[in-house]
C-alpha cells in the first residue's frame, strides 16, 4: 500500500484558542538534529532510493506531524476532564505511561480531573462506566515501579456507542487509549462514533504491544524490557542444554504473527541455534527439515538450542494430522487460539533423536506471561515518559483519531486508522533477520518437506 500525504494527515478538533503553558518556552524553538519545530513533519522514508523513486517536491513527500507540544492548544485545562483505559494483553510500562500522562496533564496543564477506566474497554461499558479510579499524581507517585496496569485490562468486544455514552456521561473531553491492534481499531471505531454525534471529544491512542507487531513505530514501548527477560530464559536454558547428554534446550516465546521478541531475545543470549519465527515457515522431516538439523547439531556438538516464537509454524498441524497440539477457535477478541508449536517440537524432536540412538535430555520452558508481566527497565520508562507526554500534547492540541509513536528516532502523530492497516513483522529479507542468520548459522529456510512419511509420529 503506498502512502501519500494526504493519508498521514491528523484530525484537529478545531482552531487552537488557549495559550499553552508552553507558549514560552516554545517561542525560539526551531527544527534541530534533535529537535522537531512545531509545523515541521517527520519523514516516512528515510533512504535516498525511497524518496527519488517518488521524484516529490519535498512539501508533497509523504510525512507524519511532528508531536510535542504547541504554542496555542484547543482545551482550556480547566475545563477538562481526561479519561485513559489499557487494554488487551499486558506490556511492561503500562504503569508509566499511565503515572506519565496523569502528571503532565496535572502538573503543566493544570487539568484537574482524570479518570482511569476499570479492566479495559468493559470499564466503558453502561455496566461498569460509573466504576472508575480517580486518578492524581499523589495517587500514580509509585506505580511505575511496578508491571501490569493498575487499571486492570480485559479482553472482548464493546458497543461503541455504548462508550460514547459512557464518555459523555462522565463529561470526558479527551481519552487516552492504551492499547494493541484490538485497542487501536476500538480506539478508531469509538472515534468513529464520537464524529457521527459531532461530539468534541478528543480520542489519542499510545501504542503497546508486547509482539511489537504494530506498524509505525520503531519499536514498541515494553518490548525492550520483555526481550531482555527472555533472554534469561533462553540463557538458562543453554546451560542446561550443553550440560546434559543429548541436551535439547527449547525456549517457547510470545509472539502470536510477529518473531520479533525470539528474534531480539536469541541476539541478546547469543547461545541459540535455531530460531523459528511465524514469517518463515519451516519443515520438519526431509533432509533439509528441522529434525534433521537438530540431529546434525546433536551429532557434532553435543547440544542444541532452539528459541522459537508461539506463532511459529502453525501449518503444521494440519499438515502432520496433529490435532492434539492444534488451537480452539478464538479468544473473547477474536485472536486465534494458537497450536502448541512448543510440545509439538519437544515430542517430536524427542521421537526422532530417539529413533536415530540420540534419546535426548530435554529442556523445554515456555516463560510465557513472565516476561510481559515484569516492570519496565530504565530505558523503557524514559520511552513510556515521553510517549505519555506526546500523548498529553496531541490532546490538549485538539489532535483525535491519533496515536503518538516513535518513528525513525523522532515523536510523531500518527492517523489512527494506519496503525491497523498493516501488521509490523519480521523481514525475511531485512537485516534484523540476516543478523539472526548470522548469530545462528542456521540455514535460511528448513525444508521444503518431502512430505514422504519421514516424520516420527509423535503419540
Ligand atoms: N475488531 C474489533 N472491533 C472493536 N473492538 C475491538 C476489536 N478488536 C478488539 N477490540 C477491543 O479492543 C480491546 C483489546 O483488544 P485485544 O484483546 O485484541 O488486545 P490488543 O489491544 O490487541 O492488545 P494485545 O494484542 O497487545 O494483547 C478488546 O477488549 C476490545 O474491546
Ligand atoms: O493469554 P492472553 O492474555 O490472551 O495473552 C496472550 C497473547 O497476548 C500477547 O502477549 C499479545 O497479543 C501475545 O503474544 C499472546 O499470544
Ligand atoms: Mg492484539
Amino acid at each position: 500500500m503506498t502512502l501519500h500525504l494526504d493519508d498521514l494527515r491528523v484530525r484537529r478538533l478545531g482552531e487552537c484558542r488557549y495559550d499553552s503553558p508552553f507558549s514560552e518556552v516554545l517561542s525560539t524553538k526551531q527544527t534541530s538534529p534533535h529537535y522537531v519545530a512545531e509545523g515541521d513533519r517527520v519523514l516516512l522514508e528515510d533512504t535516498v532510493s525511497m524518496l527519488t523513486e517518488h521524484s516529490l517536491p519535498p512539501d508533497r513527500v509523504p510525512s507524519f506531524e511532528a508531536a510535542g507540544p504547541r504554542r496555542k492548544i484547543y482545551f482550556d485545562p480547566a475545563n477538562v476532564t481526561a479519561g485513559i483505559v489499557t487494554c488487551g494483553g499486558l506490556c511492561p510500562g503500562l504503569n508509566n505511561v499511565i503515572r506519565g500522562l496523569v502528571q503532565e496533564l496535572s502538573v503543566h496543564y493544570k487539568v484537574k480531573r482524570i479518570l482511569g477506566f476499570r479492566n479495559g474497554l468493559k470499564g466503558l461499558t453502561a455496566e461498569h462506566r460509573n466504576d472508575t479510579i480517580e486518578l492524581t499524581p499523589d495517587r500514580v507517585r509509585d506505580i511505575h515501579n511496578a508491571g501490569g496496569t493498575i487499571l486492570g485490562s480485559s479482553r472482548g468486544g464493546q458497543d461503541a456507542d455504548e462508550m460514547v455514552d459512557s464518555l459523555v456521561m462522565r463529561g470526558v473531553d479527551i481519552l487516552f487509549v492504551i492499547g494493541g491492534d484490538g485497542g487501536m481499531r476500538a480506539a478508531t471505531f469509538l472515534s468513529k462514533a464520537i464524529r457521527m454525534r459531532g461530539l468534541d471529544i478528543a480520542v489519542i491512542g499510545v501504542p503497546k504491544t508486547i509482539d511489537n507487531d504494530l506498524p509505525f513505530t520503531d519499536q514498541s514501548f515494553g518490548f525492550q524490557s520483555a526481550f531482555a527477560r527472555a533472554t534469561d530464559f533462553i540463557s538458562s536454558v543453554s546451560v542446561e542444554a550443553a550440560a546434559s547428554p543429548n541436551g535439547v534446550g527449547i525456549v517457547k516465546l510470545m509472539g502470536r504473527h510477529s518473531g520479533f521478541i525470539a528474534s531480539y531475545a536469541a541476539l541478546a543470549a547469543n547461545s541459540a541455534d535455531i530460531v523459528l519465527i511465524p514469517e518463515i515457515p519451516f519443515a520438519l522431516g526431509g533432509a533439509d527439515g528441522l529434525l534433521a538439523h537438530v540431529e546434525q547439531h546433536v551429532r557434532s556438538k553435543g547440544f542444541v538450542v532452539i528459541v522459537l516464537a508461539e506463532g511459529a509454524g502453525q501449518d503444521l498441524f494440519e499438515k502432520h494430522g496433529l490435532h492434539q497440539y492444534n488451537g480452539r477457535g478464538t479468544d473473547a477478541s477474536g485472536n486465534v487460539k494458537l497450536g502448541n508449536i512448543g510440545e509439538l517440537l519437544k515430542e517430536s524432536i524427542t521421537a526422532h533423536l530417539t529413533a536415530v540412538g540420540l534419546a535426548p535430555s530435554m529442556r523445554y520452558i515456555d516463560p510465557s506471561y513472565a516476561i510481559r508481566s515484569v516492570a519496565a527497565n530504565a530505558y523503557d520508562s524514559v520511552y513510556c515518559l515521553r510517549l505519555a507526554h506526546a500523548a498529553v500534547h496531541a490532546a490538549m492540541s485538539g489532535r483525535t483519531e491519533a496515536a503518538v509513536a516513535r518513528w525513525r528516532r523522532r515523536f510523531v502523530h500518527v492517523p489512527l486508522s494506519l496503525m491497523t492497516s498493516r501488521r509490523n513483522q519480521v523481514d525475511p529479507d531485512g537485516d534484523l533477520w540476516m543478523s539472526v542468520l548470522e548469530t545462528t548459522c542456521q540455514p535460511a529456510r528448513f525444508g521444503p518437506a518431502p512430505d514422504r512419511g519421514e516424520l516420527h509420529r509423535v503419540s
